[in-house]
């Protein structure tokens, strides 16, 4: 199954999140089944944050942006009836707001599942819910307003 990633066309593939092209990156991969997307990741040990065995805060973030913008950018497809990677002019979205709250410690060392719902789509302004989960338990929540990006003439 290919990732939504996998669909970014390759000027727009050098995200440090989730960008292929970027190989100091995080690779990211998110897909969509149904009306969720997920991602895996597993946080090595140079992710540590200031306590130890715990997870960097701003790390967390930076998965829960990319995909979150990947999330909102699979269901405009969708509501479009859209096929991801058509060849069709690409639908980019990118973060207006992104806020993040940190329910507990996230572990290091063991896969992290980020999870995404669309809560709303009207006009360019795409609301994703975001949850990241270890061993089952959510440690983090997002709230993002994804923007879909114009090019300005
Ligand atoms: C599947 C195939 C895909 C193919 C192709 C994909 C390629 C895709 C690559 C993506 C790669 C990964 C991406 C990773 C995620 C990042 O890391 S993205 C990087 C971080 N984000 C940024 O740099 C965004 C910087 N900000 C901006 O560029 C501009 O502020 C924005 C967000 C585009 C909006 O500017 P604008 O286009 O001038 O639009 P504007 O009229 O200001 O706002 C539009 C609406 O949004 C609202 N809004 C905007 N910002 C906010 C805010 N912060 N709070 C509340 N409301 C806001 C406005 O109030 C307005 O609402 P309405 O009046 O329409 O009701």
């Amino acid at each position: 199954m290919h990732a939504i990633q996998d669909h970014y066309p390759a000027e727009f593939a050098h995200c440090y999140g989730c960008g292929s092209a970027n190989p100091h990156g995080l690779h990211l991969k998110s897909f969509i089944e149904g009306e969720r997307t997920h991602a895996r990741f597993t946080p090595a040990a140079m992710y540590s944050g200031g306590y130890p065995g715990n997870v960097y805060g701003g790390l967390l973030a930076s998965l829960l942006d990319c995909h979150g913008t990947a999330t909102a950018a699979a269901f405009a497809y969708r509501a479009q009836g859209r096929a991801l990677g058509d060849g069709g002019a690409p639908i980019r979205f990118v973060t207006g707001s992104l806020k993040v709250d940190y329910k507990r410690p996230t572990p290091l060392g063991i896969e992290l599942l980020i999870e995404g719902t669309l809560r709303s789509l009207e006009g360019r302004k795409a609301v994703i819910d975001l949850t990241l989960s270890a061993d089952g338990e959510v440690c983090v929540t997002g709230e993002m307003l994804a923007v879909q990006f114009v090019a300005k003439a």
